[in-house]
């Protein structure tokens, strides 16, 4: 049974829910109350009269632009023994539910965004997960890493049937340290070669957000709602992701999901760091104050192009949950490409990065789980051209479309800026303003730009430069979460929007 179609409700009308969609049923009193959660309603006179007995469905119901709300609806009955059929026939059809969870464990960032994660998971999602019959671990970060290390060693894993972080996209990237690092411990993979194909998780992450950019949340979910988060998460919903890593001199950094960026991105959070008292404001702050400084960074990219797959990130279609993966059409064919030069902004956007401030994001087109990566370079330009191409991440224009940006599909990619002296380690933070008062001096056309900028990793810096990145295969590196967007559902069936691997 995939759709219940109900007789009357206390209003007179038939209502049709999809079983997949249904959170909870609870069967009412005779005397107008719930029986089982004391949650007391009154019903109109006439109802109780004519139909005696009933149930209540809360149920998802799809509210506007990808916003999902919990609505309840009452079925009355002439029978007690129907009416206690029917709740039974519907608890059966949830239990059989295989893909929902019924254990989770919950990580909250109460520093995250505007420092309200503890309040938004009391308020809006723990009485969901009650409602649905969820049991839960909560347990409340004291520091940062606290959630990685403690997924990376302590969870007893076994117990849950998925991890939920209350926070942005640095706790979303906490759990996917925590959880890759440790699949890939448990499973003899060396995560410092950059050729080893990683093993993939089994525990999905779910996401509450709760944090400044909610990219992860907002580019898969559609919006960034904690409700409709919770939602997703109960009904069960999956979404894979691609997952790159980044290494240094063979040397395994970190995973990213969302973006990679250097020059712009990177020198915004660079600053925005020391102004985390702001809020997500101090991301408008910084971003304006990078803007002015306009600062270009030389260096060589190269990158292997992705071309055994259909799509490019200049097509017009637009990728969030529920999207099937693409099938690939051939091996690898083209080789190595290699683009020198002084840019303002390099990004490696694996999703589209879409975000409340980019609303389409930084890719529009990007694939959440194609293993590819879109690799955007902004060559250095006018202040002016650059601004447009700032605010056309906001608007309907393409921001891929002017003289000074290109934009590639690719699978892997290395980036080694000009004024890297050798491979051996260079420690931005120890030798990067050395290495730019050296190279103010020594360079003839200085026009006082640092040699280095920093790596926006997934809004943490990284500590090196000269990075090489993979994006991770399909399906090896598939990281599952629990979201899916809306709209995607076309026709009802039992398991609408679940992917399988
Ligand atoms: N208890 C804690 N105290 C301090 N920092 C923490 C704590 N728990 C987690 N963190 C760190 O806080 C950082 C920011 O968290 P989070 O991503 O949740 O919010 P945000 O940066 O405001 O949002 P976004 O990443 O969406 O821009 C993360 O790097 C995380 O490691
Ligand atoms: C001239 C003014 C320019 C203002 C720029 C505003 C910033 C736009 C933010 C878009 C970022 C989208 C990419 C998301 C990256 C996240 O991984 C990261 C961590 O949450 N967030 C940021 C802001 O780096
Ligand atoms: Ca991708």
């Amino acid at each position: 049974m995939s759709w219940l179609t109900f007789f009357i409700t206390s209003h007179g009308t038939s209502h049709g829910v999809s079983v997949s969609e249904i959170l909870a049923v609870r069967e009412l009193d005779v005397d107008c109350g719930t029986k089982d959660d004391g949650r007391w309603q009154k019903m109109p006179q006439k109802s109780t009269e004519a139909y005696p007995y009933a149930f209540t469905v809360s149920y998802v119901e799809r509210a506007w632009q990808h916003r999902w709300r919990c609505s309840d609806v009452t079925f009355h009955c002439l029978e007690g023994a129907l009416c206690q059929q029917w709740v039974q026939t519907i608890r059966e059809q949830l239990t059989a539910l295989t893909s929902r969870p019924k254990h989770l464990l919950v990580y909250i960032n109460p520093y995250g965004g505007k420092q309200q994660g503890e309040r938004i998971y009391e308020q809006k999602v723990a009485p969901l997960f009650t409602l649905a019959s969820i049991s839960t671990h909560v347990i409340v970060t004291e520091h940062a890493n606290h959630a990685r290390d403690h997924l990376r060693t302590e969870a007893e894993l076994k117990k849950y049937d998925g991890v939920v972080c209350v926070g942005g996209d640095g706790m979303f990237s906490e759990m996917v340290h925590g959880l890759v690092s440790r699949t890939q411990r448990d499973n003899g993979v060396d995560q410092n070669s950059p050729e080893e194909k990683l093993v993939p998780c089994t525990l999905r992450i779910g996401i509450i957000p709760a944090g400044s950019t909610d990219c992860i949340c907002y580019a898969t979910v559609g919006i960034n709602d904690p409700v409709t988060s919770a939602l997703h998460i109960i009904v069960g919903d999956a979404q894979p992701m691609d997952v790159c890593s980044v290494h240094h001199n063979n040397t395994f950094l970190r995973y990213s999901v969302s973006l990679l960026g250097y020059g712009f991105y990177g020198d915004m959070l660079a600053d925005s760091e020391r102004k985390r008292w702001m809020g997500p404001a101090r991301y408008d702050f910084s971003g304006f104050k990078t803007f002015l400084t306009h600062h270009y960074y030389e260096g060589t990219v190269s990158f292997l192009p992705a071309t055994d797959i259909l799509g490019t990130p200049r097509d017009k279609t637009r990728c969030r949950a529920g999207y099937v993966l693409l099938q690939r059409t051939m091996e690898y064919k083209g080789g190595w490409r290699v683009i020198r030069g002084k840019f303002l902004a390099i990004n490696a956007a694996s999703m589209s990065c879409a975000c409340p401030r980019s609303p389409k994001g930084l890719s529009p087109a990007a694939h959440l789980a194609d293993g590819t990566t879109d690799l955007i370079l902004v060559r250095k330009c006018s202040r002016f051209n650059f601004l447009r191409h700032l605010l056309r991440h906001t608007s309907k224009y393409d921001q891929f479309d002017m003289t000074f940006v290109e934009v590639h599909r690719v699978r892997r990619f290395r980036f080694t800026p000009r004024y890297c002296q050798s491979d051996s380690e260079l420690d931005l933070r120890e030798n990067g303003k050395r290495l730019f008062s050296q190279i103010c001096r020594d360079h003839p056309a200085c026009s006082c730009s640092p040699a280095y900028s920093s790596w926006n990793c997934d809004g943490e810096i990284l500590p090196h430069a000269a990075i090489e990145v993979g994006c991770v295969t399909t399906p090896y590196n598939l990281l599952c979460k629990y979201t899916v967007h809306s709209e995607s559902i076309q026709t009802p069936s039992l398991f609408p929007h679940f992917f399988t691997l």
